[in-house]
């Protein structure tokens, strides 16, 4: 700014020469406060603009966080639940073989012995029948609460399903250590239950043991063996214990025999097809049928797959069997067409080892051309353990039945490993609710909750759920709500015979009772 000297000795002069300059300091000082004002002002908004960002973001974060939370929690709980008996709380059949899985691996190097018990109540059917199911099912708990307190927190006890149990004893020092438990538990086991229906109940419990390393050295054949024992310890008069290496040599004998026989049998045709319905839960029409096998033995009448389908896998036959299986369900559907009859999808049931078998295609589609048959008349059922490696042979098996027109449904879903995602980048067009699942409906509200997620789940992968395994009423219904496609089980009914399936296929349709 100029400096301006005025000499005068008029005093207005002065002033006004000053006046002029003050007036202009004035403007100046008055623009800048309201310039600084409007600054301190917008910086006061934007301020108060990024507090509030700053809080929503916060929110935001915060209700994403519960939200995460909320389905770790479901995740968690859905996670116990297919881990634990909803009963009784303790391990299911599924948590009992991978626990015990890595139990046994980390006791390869140990010098101790390991017991796997299994124990199943003696005719408990009779309590159901005459206390009623709740009363059933309050002995189931009192039953499991005694296992907990006789046995050690390391121990790992389950419920296997319906009134049998599984425990492994673990680290003992020795095997004669065995004798003292075993009896303490049977006698435990078998001492009244008060208050059971207000009633005291009597009950006692046939148990079988199978040691680790000696008997076994896998949780499948340590639970088939001590089984083994424990139909053994029913045979000899129940309310008792039998271990594996005494038991009665007729039962290995007939396994034995019926190994040696089961070639054979195979190709004198002594091997029949049963077939159970499925029904539609929308209109009860009788959607498809599965067929199992069963053995007509000339000596044993007739034997269940549960006696030999796993001799067959294991000693080499399950190719030939699965081939006959196969032919005698082609052979069928072509019969009943010959009859004139409107024929449901007929489901076999086909072993991990078949598909890891990269001719299995080919012989399936040799087979549908020699009895002209279409591919969309046959289902394959798989079980969880073929899908272990989703890339694998297996997976492409499963890729080049689809692409013939097969249509494959995954058997026993839930007591696997694999998860709904893992399931979903295989062909795989149905699953079937394992009948744990169906079982446990009756006495958890959790199951009800998982077994609804898991339909609407599947429903949004495009599959369609079949429920395995209905006994009652209430079971139907409940499946029926929760969005369930279509149902199997012995309330509905049991496998059939060729001819009594024919007069269920005629009929069409499957009201229940
Ligand atoms: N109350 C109740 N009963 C069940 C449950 N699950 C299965 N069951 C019933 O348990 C019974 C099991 O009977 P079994 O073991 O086959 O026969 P059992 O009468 O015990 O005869 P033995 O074993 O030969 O001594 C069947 O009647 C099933 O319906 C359940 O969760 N609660």
């Amino acid at each position: 700014m100029p400096l301006t000297v005025v000499v005068s000795r008029d005093w207005q002069e002065i002033r006004q020469a000053h006046a002029e300059h003050a007036q202009r300091l004035w403007g100046l000082a008055v623009t800048v406060s309201v310039l600084m004002l409007l600054a301190t002002w917008a910086l006061f908004r934007s301020m108060v603009r990024r507090q509030h960002l700053l809080e929503g973001l916060t929110l935001a974060d915060q209700k994403q966080q519960a939200l995460i939370a909320q389905l770790e929690s479901e995740k968690q709980r859905a996670l116990e639940l297919a881990a634990s008996d909803p009963l009784t709380g303790l391990h299911n059949r599924r948590m009992f073989y991978e626990l015990v899985s890595s139990h046994l691996a980390l006791a390869r190097r140990s010098r101790k012995h390991y017991a796997l018990l299994y124990l199943d109540l003696d005719h408990f059917k009779q309590i159901n029948d005459t206390l009623g199911h709740h009363a059933g099912d309050a002995l189931l708990q009192a039953v499991a609460d005694r296992l907990r307190s006789m046995l050690r927190g390391s121990d790992i006890i389950a419920r296997m399903g319906g009134d049998e149990f599984a425990v492994l004893v673990t680290a003992m020092d020795d095997m004669q250590d065995m004798d003292g438990l075993a009896q303490e538990l049977v006698s435990g086991l078998s001492a009244p239950y008060d208050g059971i229906a207000d009633q005291v109940v009597h009950t006692s419990t046939s148990m079988g043991i199978a040691f680790f390393p000696r008997d076994g050295h896998d949780v499948q054949v340590l639970c088939r063996h001590a089984d083994t024992a424990m139909y053994a310890s029913k045979k000899s008069g129940r309310n008792r214990f039998t271990y594996y290496d005494r038991v009665n040599n007729a039962d290995n004998e007939r396994r034995y025999r019926l190994l040696r026989q089961l070639p054979q049998a195979i190709a004198d045709e002594q091997l029949v097809l049963h077939f159970q319905p499925k029904v539609r839960l929308e209109d009860c029409a009788i959607v498809g049928m599965e067929a199992l096998v069963r053995w007509q033995h000339p000596e044993y009448g007739l034997i269940y797959p549960g006696d030999f389908i796993a001799m067959a896998e294991e000693h080499g036959h399950i190719q030939a069997l699965g081939d006959w299986v196969m032919q005698a369900c082609c052979r069928q559907i072509a019969a009943w067409r010959m009859q004139g009859m409107d024929v449901v999808p007929l489901a076999f049931n086909v072993s991990p080892l078949q598909l890891k078998d990269c001719a299995f295609p080919t012989r399936i589609a040799t087979c549908l051309q020699h009895y002209g048959v279409r591919a969309s008349d046959i289902e394959v059922e798989v079980t969880e353990s073929c899908l272990v490696e989703p890339d694998g042979l297996s997976a492409r098996v499963l890729y080049q039945l689809q692409n013939m027109g097969v249509h494959i449904a995954l058997d026993d879903f839930g007591t696997g490993f694999s998860s709904l995602s893992q399931i979903r980048a295989l062909p795989i067009g149905t699953i079937k609710l394992d009948k744990s699942f169906v079982n446990a409906l009756r006495s958890s509200h959790e199951a009800g909750v998982l077994v609804t997620s898991i339909i609407t789940l599947a429903h949004n992968l495009k599959m369609q759920v079949v429920a395995e395994g209905v006994e009652l009423m209430d079971q139907l219904v409940y499946l029926k709500t929760a969005g369930c496609d279509v149902v199997q089980g012995y309330f509905l009914s049991r496998p059939v015979p060729a001819q009594q399936a024919e007069v269920l296929l005629r009929q069409g349709v499957l009201e229940p009772a």
